[in-house]
């Protein structure tokens, strides 16, 4: 047994030479049949990739291209004009930091701008979180900061911390539609921290949008500093290695280059149409494998070293808004998808690996090993031990015991979390979750379910006006359904009713009256 294991880990390893990466899928129990079953949707895949990253119109929705793939090898973009385009905006991006870190552009109450505030959620926000957690170094030439929600709490907590050096701070609003309410709410709120501090927004704030956006006239019509573009055909959530990813890491003096160097080796790799010698494909046929094909196993991310920390929860977006939809090409429903979860090895073997390894069955883990412990020496915990011993034995040993309980794993490996891995690790997920897409006929690249989402939020808040509207109009306390009713929604009483609970928690003009036990009785006033 172990000798046939040891023989199925060297058939299945994939190593690529450059970046020193391994991918081990020895653990994940499919067999020649099902290798040979899966074959025809390989060809299928890999014919659909090469369309896709020659121009095809990827995706049918939105009417778009898919081109994240030319951010790292402009020579591909298919026509002339988009080469322009990526060049252009490395030159801006690195023209303007540059100036930024030498001063020449400063800003107006301070010598130079230390800090930097980075506005946007989603794919504008779970890029930069990750490689700023991965590569961020203590001593950097920028410290950054985050505002990715719309709670006003969150953002008292960031703008608070951030109170003693809002002169010195230079704020990033990223969104590529421009029209994200959250970040816009997140730039309206740090534009005020600064008014109250007397400071002039203006000369602190930078947008990365698609140009004629929204957030794009906003900067013009206020003359920020500066305007970096993205474009259409680069998706939010495959976005780091645009402008939206590039700015904020080379502000905080991390090698883009290098990342983009990473991305590009790694492309070349998972470009190839032969399975063993394509790391994203082997990784896309074990995701195959482990679900079914309809994502009935999720996937638990475990990478053993702190600095990767986010890379599950940059990867969530990725798959689960690529792949989590209901209908497949052809219009049938299919409600596919993979869970994504995980934090970090050893510290998840301490909460929720008990179930893992004895309960549900309902997932493939994801280990990711990194080979180099720490810059420097280790002293020993223990007779010839080091803590980073301690870390490599604990993932070998839970990669060991979970598998001889029958549940499934795959092992990235990795020589240390440099730029060119973390970009080649960005490069190896966005083209396993492109082949998934295609082995499982969806559209990989739009999120109609999310867009529906914003609609139904923005119906609520039109309610609330509403609601606002005919309690402004009376002087007593209406019953809530009267309430309701007079709004125009006599059917959403108890919408009503959580918007009231809302106000009545956070203006103190609006009041409940009655049981708050009983939402039915109560009755609702403004003064
Ligand atoms: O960059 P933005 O246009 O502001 O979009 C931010 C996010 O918004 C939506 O939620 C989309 O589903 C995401 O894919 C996107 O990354």
């Amino acid at each position: 047994m172990t000798a046939q294991l040891w023989q199925r880990y060297q058939d299945w390893l994939f190593y690529h030479k450059d970046l020193d990466l391994y991918l081990d899928i020895s653990r994940m129990r499919f067999d020649d049949a099902f290798v040979e079953k899966i074959a025809p949707k390989f060809d299928f895949a890999f014919a659909e990739m090469a369309a896709l990253e020659a121009g095809k119109i990827a995706n049918p929705d939105e009417n778009r291209m898919v081109g994240h793939y030319w951010l790292r090898a402009p020579e591909l973009a298919p026509t002339q004009e988009l080469r322009q385009e990526i060049a252009d905006t490395l030159e801006l991006t690195d023209d303007f930091v540059q100036k930024v870190h030498s001063g020449l552009i400063k800003p107006p109450n301070a010598p130079k701008f230390t800090e930097v505030l980075s506005i946007g959620i989603g794919g504008s926000a779970l890029g930069p979180q990750f490689v700023a957690e991965a590569l961020g170094e203590i001593d950097a030439p920028m410290n950054i900061h985050f505002m990715d929600n719309t709670d006003p709490a969150g953002f008292d907590k960031v703008l608070s911390q951030l109170r003693d050096r809002l002169d010195r701070t230079l704020v990033i609003t990223i969104s590529k539609s421009g029209g994200t309410p959250e970040s816009r709410n997140g730039m309206l709120e740090a534009r005020n921290a600064f008014e109250l501090a007397g400071l002039d927004f203006s000369k602190h704030a930078v947008a990365i949008t698609m140009p004629g956006s929204k957030l794009d006239n906003v900067a013009k019509t206020d003359g920020w500093l500066a305007m970096i573009p993205m474009y259409d055909w680069v998706g939010g959530r495959t976005s780091e290695l645009s402008a939206v990813g590039l700015l904020p890491a080379e502000l905080q003096g991390i090698n883009v280059r290098e990342m983009l160097e990473g991305a590009r080796l790694m492309d070349i790799a998972t470009r190839k149409q032969s399975l063993k010698e394509n790391p994203a494909a082997l990784l896309a046929m074990s995701w195959y494998y482990a679900g079914n094909g309809k994502g009935d196993k999720d996937m638990v991310m475990l990478p053993y070293k702190d600095s990767l920390l986010l890379f599950s929860r940059y990867l969530q977006q990725l798959v689960m808004e690529s792949i989590g939809k209901q209908f497949d090409l052809d219009g049938n429903p299919v409600y596919q998808g993979i869970a994504v979860y995980g934090n970090k090895g050893t510290t998840d073997q301490h909460a929720y690996v008990q179930q893992l390894r004895e309960g549900v069955p309902n997932f493939f883990i994801t280990f990711i090993e990194v080979l180099k412990d720490r810059n420097g020496g280790s002293i020993e915990v223990e007779p010839g031990v080091t803590s980073g011993d301690y870390l490599s034995g604990l993932l070998q040993g839970t990669r060991s015991a979970i598998y001889e309980n029958n549940r499934d794993s795959i092992t990235l490996t990795i020589p240390e979390v440099t730029p060119a891995i973390v970009g080649s690790l960005i490069a190896l997920y966005e083209r396993a979750v492109g082949l998934y897409g295609f082995l499982v006929n969806i559209n990989a690249y739009h999120q109609p379910g999310v867009e529906a989402g914003k609609k139904a939020a923005a119906q609520v808040l039109n309610l609330q006006s509403r609601v606002v509207e005919v309690l402004q109009s009376h002087s007593t306390p209406l019953p809530i359904a009267d309430l309701a009713t007079k709004a125009g929604a006599p059917d959403q009483i108890e919408m009503v009713y959580k918007i009231l609970r809302h106000l009545a928690n956070n203006d103190p003009r609006v009041v409940l009256h009655g049981e708050l036990g009983h939402p039915g009785q109560l009755t609702a006033s403004m003064s």
